[in-house]
């Protein structure tokens, strides 16, 4: 296809080497996105291991993905029960979990970062990685608004390091943004992009340009929603009816920025709005910082412009 071809500005460095074809993969963050990347990457073959900073999350995560596998089943496998609970097991078997991401990365062949957005975060777990991890394995970020080049710069495998962006709910999503830096080599661009084709997804090649193509456009839509009910033009239920109705979203802007999660929108427009002060897309929104400010982030926890329950 036209766009697995499309050719990025990119960088060659000195290391030798070539494609990498990724069989095993540590994802570093068990949350929604990590979890969900875990169960089609163990689902499609991939062994998978999950990283969390605790126990606790890391069986909330498996426990999501056996439920999720068993959705997925339900249709794949509507008339074969025993080849579903095959499926099920065999990725569930895939399936292993540390809460120490240095002591596994030394078999990876890819470490895909889905933790909380934050660059200094991030840049404190890619920097320490790079010093275990072996010499082919390539670093991933799954952020939704981060600079790659950003966050890479904390290493020094710079044609290693690309962005893989997956949408929310994963197994369900059908697109990955590859991103391409100035440095990632042709190699891990194209080891990346066979990567999500294993996994089922069409991909779309990305510049390492502000919310790439999905984000760039969407995160402003969200947040113009948020000002126009704090201007009081709408109520929440009524600009949701309107936007599946009248535009056929499977779901309206103040249930999907609970599905995405409110620290997440939150973090992102904080990082576009310091960025750019003067541009009024990404101004903040009173509403957004108080519910944040309370914990009401969405759907994770029980509430946030809705209540869940
Ligand atoms: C912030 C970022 O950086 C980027 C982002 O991710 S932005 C967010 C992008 N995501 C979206 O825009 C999501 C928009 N919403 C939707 O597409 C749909 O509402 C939805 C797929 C989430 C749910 O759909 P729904 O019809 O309301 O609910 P539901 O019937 O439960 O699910 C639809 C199907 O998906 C499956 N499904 C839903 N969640 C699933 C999961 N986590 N795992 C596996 N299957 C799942 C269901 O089993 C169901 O399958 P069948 O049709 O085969 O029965
Ligand atoms: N929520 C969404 O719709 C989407 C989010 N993203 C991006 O994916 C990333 C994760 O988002 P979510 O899964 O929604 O967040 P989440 O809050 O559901 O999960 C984040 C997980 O990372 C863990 N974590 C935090 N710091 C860690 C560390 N140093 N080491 C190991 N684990 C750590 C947390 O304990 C938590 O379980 C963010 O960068 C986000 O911007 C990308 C696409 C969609």
């Amino acid at each position: 296809m036209a766009f697995f071809t499309h050719q990025i500005c990119r960088g060659f460095s000195s290391s030798a080497v070539r494609n990498v074809v990724i069989k095993h993969v540590t994802i570093i963050g068990g949350g929604q996105m990590g979890a969900g990347i875990a169960q089609v990457a163990a689902s499609t073959g991939h062994s998978v291991t999950l990283v969390d900073t605790n126990e606790d999350i890391l069986k909330k995560a498996v426990k999501g993905i056996e439920g999720n596998l068993k959705r997925v089943v339900k249709k794949k496998f509507a008339d074969k029960p025993e080849a579903g609970e095959e499926f099920i097991q065999k990725a569930l078997q895939n399936v292993s979990t540390s809460t120490d991401a240095g002591s596994v990365v030394q078999g990876s062949d890819l470490v895909l970062e889905a933790i909380v957005e934050n660059l200094k975060i991030k840049q404190d777990l890619f920097g320490g990685l790079d010093k275990l991890a072996p010499a082919h394995t390539i670093f991933a970020s799954n952020t939704s608004s981060l600079p790659i080049t950003d966050i890479a710069s904390s290493t020094n495998r710079l044609d290693r390091f690309g962005g893989l962006h997956f949408f929310n709910p994963v197994p369900v999503m059908k697109l990955v943004e590859v991103i391409a830096t100035s440095a990632t080599s042709q190699e891990t661009f194209d080891s990346l992009l066979n990567f999500s084709k294993k996994l089922g997804k069409t991909s779309v090649s990305c510049k390492d340009t502000p919310g790439f193509i999905v984000n760039r456009l969407l995160l402003p839509y969200i947040m113009e929603v948020i000002r126009m009910y704090e201007r009081g033009d709408g109520s929440k239920e009524d600009i949701d009816i309107a936007m599946k109705l009248g535009c056929g979203y499977p779901m309206g802007p103040f249930e999907l920025a609970d599905y995405v999660g409110l620290d997440t929108i939150k973090f992102i427009m904080d990082g576009w709005s310091a960025a750019n002060p003067d541009n009024p897309v990404f101004a903040q929104s009173e509403l957004l910082t108080k519910l944040v400010a309370e914990g009401k982030l969405g759907k994770k926890t029980g509430e946030g412009f809705y209540k869940y329950k």
